[in-house]
């Protein structure tokens, strides 16, 4: 039985969290944006046209003698916010640090859309949701860490973003030094894919917490926190001088004073995503108005808890008892 861990850095504006692994003998190194709102393994490769590759590492399957290509296998994914990518499937040796998987279903691009290209130091992406929403046919292939979670001390992994810092992620158990208090527990449906759960209410600033349900997805891969439209403009309705801007597309407001906090409910326990999380980022040069890192879910079908409220916490990701664990750290 192993335990692992590997350290994530978060981009500029903590935008996306990029982590290291290794893929192919001898190992490639790539750095990748690791996912759980999507479940496929994809790398840029030297299948792809020179024009979309810009900076990026990219995975040679010729240059690994373990590498064996999954004939007839292909895979293609859109994401949230629209871009895409597309290719064929090897199968080869994969990394994260200390933990080994002999045989992962790697998915070579062979076509990336602009905004992939245009994304140099991200070398692909690792998903860590539920296999069951891999896009590889005919044959849907397993994530990383459904391969690893047999040989795990408990089948679970836990991140720890971190604002403007690195963070980690942990496999196969739960670091007693990670957090602090109580790991508030609420179960997981997993029937699309995702790790989604129902929080039972939230609370603007220091107000008690409003009955209000909310079902969302745990998403490492999306950076802002999307609520339903009535609690996103409950929350900037206390925010002086804030309003949606439609060439921005969202809420903005003064970056000065800081913002209330923002809290939801998970089970019995509570989320705070401070104020100052809130500002996400300024749009302008002279930092006078700054963009929301709350905004609304519309259209999405399902509320999405981002990095802005995961770099709050310590979150464990529990397949296992199919159910999330939140901490204050
Ligand atoms: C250029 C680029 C674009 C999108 C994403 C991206 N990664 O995860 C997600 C969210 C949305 C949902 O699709 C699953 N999780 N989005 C990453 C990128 F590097």
């Amino acid at each position: 039985r192993q335990t692992g861990t590997v350290e994530t850095d978060a981009e500029k504006h903590d935008v996306e969290y990029l982590t290291p692994i290794s893929i192919g003998t001898p190992p490639q190194d790539l750095i990748v944006d690791f996912d759980t709102g999507s479940s496929d393994l994809w790398v840029f490769s030297t299948e792809m046209a020179a024009k979309d590759i810009k900076g990026q590492a990219v995975y040679d399957p010729n240059n690994s003698s373990t590498s064996e290509k999954l004939q007839g296998s292909t895979w293609q994914i859109t994401y949230g916010d629209g871009s895409s990518s597309s290719g064929d499937v090897y199968l080869d040796t994969v990394t994260i640090g200390n933990l080994t998987v002999p045989n992962q279903a790697v998915e070579a691009a062979k076509k990336v859309s602009d905004e992939f290209t245009d994304d140099p130091n991200n070398d692909g992406l690792l998903g860590l949701g539920f296999s069951s929403i891999n896009t590889v046919q005919p044959t849907p292939q397993n994530t990383f860490f459904d391969n690893v979670k047999k040989n795990l001390d408990t089948p679970l992994f836990t991140t720890d973003l971190k604002h403007g810092a690195p963070g980690s992620y942990n496999f196969g158990y739960i670091d007693p030094a990670a957090y602090i208090g109580n790991i508030s527990w609420t179960p997981v449906d997993n029937s699309q894919g995702f790790w989604g759960f129902t929080s039972p209410g939230y609370a603007v600033g220091t107000e008690t917490l409003r009955n209000h349900s909310i079902s969302g997805i745990a998403d490492t891969g999306t950076t802002l926190l999307l609520l339903p439209k009535s609690i996103v403009k409950a929350y900037y309705s206390e925010v002086q001088g804030a309003q949606y801007d439609s060439s921005q597309g969202g809420y903005v407001f003064p970056c000065s004073p800081t913002p209330p906090d923002f809290v939801f409910g998970v089970n019995n326990g509570i989320v705070t995503v401070p104020g100052d999380m809130v500002l996400y980022a300024p749009i302008d040069s002279a930092n006078q108005n700054c963009f929301g890192g709350i905004q609304s879910d519309t259209g999405i079908g399902f509320s999405i808890f981002g990095d802005v409220a995961l770099k709050t916490s310590f979150v464990v990701f529990d397949a296992g008892g199919l159910q999330l664990g939140w901490a204050a750290k």
